[in-house]
């Protein structure tokens, strides 16, 4: 693994997220294997990896939706997996977890109570997040009439509800058209000025090169992690797109 390690803030308080040698098998096959990994308060941090080389299987493992075999994880300070941590963290599935017979409104509802928004604040919240996902004029739609970008960012827009200090994001703006790519990273720019960590997944290049750091994914091992300057001046490389497919990382099958 890359000896770089890098810090947007330098902020050297108890990490956000801290990882120590996580396994994670599946039928005997080790689809995580002993990854150990901090991510620190307000960074904007990457998962980069080809297809099927563990970065879901981490993220759920991270939020404690999924449990390691072997290893420990910490969030903000807590072991996971821990229930109440629930309300801490915004998270954004790759499948989408949502009820389409219901309207997004009432979608957002059913999930602002899981976080205990109510009144005033909650009517806020909803439209405030609908608002960064450009969704304001299709609340009251059943989300078995959205579109597949559409849900993608309704479930963005839930993850959002609660301003938690932690999101994770798993690949968030795969379906999403360019132009409401790049609002949706305003907003993420912005968040993470505000102190918010954000941990996310992606196959767009553009996108890990926006990210403070990157930890570099191959069959369920890290094979790098740093800024994205330094691991392409580790490699020699121009782009990150070069850097990643150097430090062993491939194109998406
Ligand atoms: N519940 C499960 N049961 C069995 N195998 C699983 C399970 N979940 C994931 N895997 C396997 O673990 C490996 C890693 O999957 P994972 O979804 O974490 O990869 P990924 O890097 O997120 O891929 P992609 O970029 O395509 O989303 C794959 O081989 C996958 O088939």
């Amino acid at each position: 693994m890359s000896s770089i390690s890098a810090t947007a803030s330098g902020v050297h308080d108890a990490p956000v997220v801290e990882l120590d040698r996580i396994v994670r098998r599946f039928g005997g096959r080790a689809v995580l294997d002993g990854i150990s990994l901090r991510v620190e308060r307000g960074e904007l941090f990457g998962l980069l990896g080809p297809s099927g080389s563990g970065k879901t299987t981490l993220v759920k493992v991270m939020t404690g939706i999924d449990k390691a075999d072997e290893g420990s994880v910490h969030m903000l300070g807590e072991p996971m997996p821990k229930l109440s941590m629930l309300q801490r963290f915004g998270y954004m599935a790759q499948s989408d977890a949502l009820y389409g017979e219901l309207t997004a409104k009432e979608n957002l509802v059913f999930f602002a109570s899981l976080y205990g928004l109510k009144g005033a604040r909650r009517s806020e919240r909803i439209h405030d997040s609908m608002a960064v996902v450009g969704l304001l004029d299709h609340l009251n739609k059943p989300v078995g009439a959205y579109s597949g970008g559409m849900k993608r960012r309704l479930s963005l827009a839930i993850s959002l509800l609660h301003e938690p200090q932690l999101l994770v994001l798993d690949e968030p703006t795969v379906g999403i058209d360019p132009v409401l790519r790049q609002s949706i990273w305003k907003e993420l720019a912005k968040m993470r000025e505000g102190g918010t960590t954000i941990i996310l997944t992606t196959h767009v290049m553009d996108e890990a090169d926006k990210c403070d750091r990157l930890a570099l994914i191959k069959d369920g091992k890290l094979t790098a992690v740093g800024s994205p300057a330094a691991l392409k001046a580790e490699t020699g490389s121009e782009t990150i797109e070069e850097a990643f497919i150097a430090l062993g990382g491939g194109i998406r099958s």
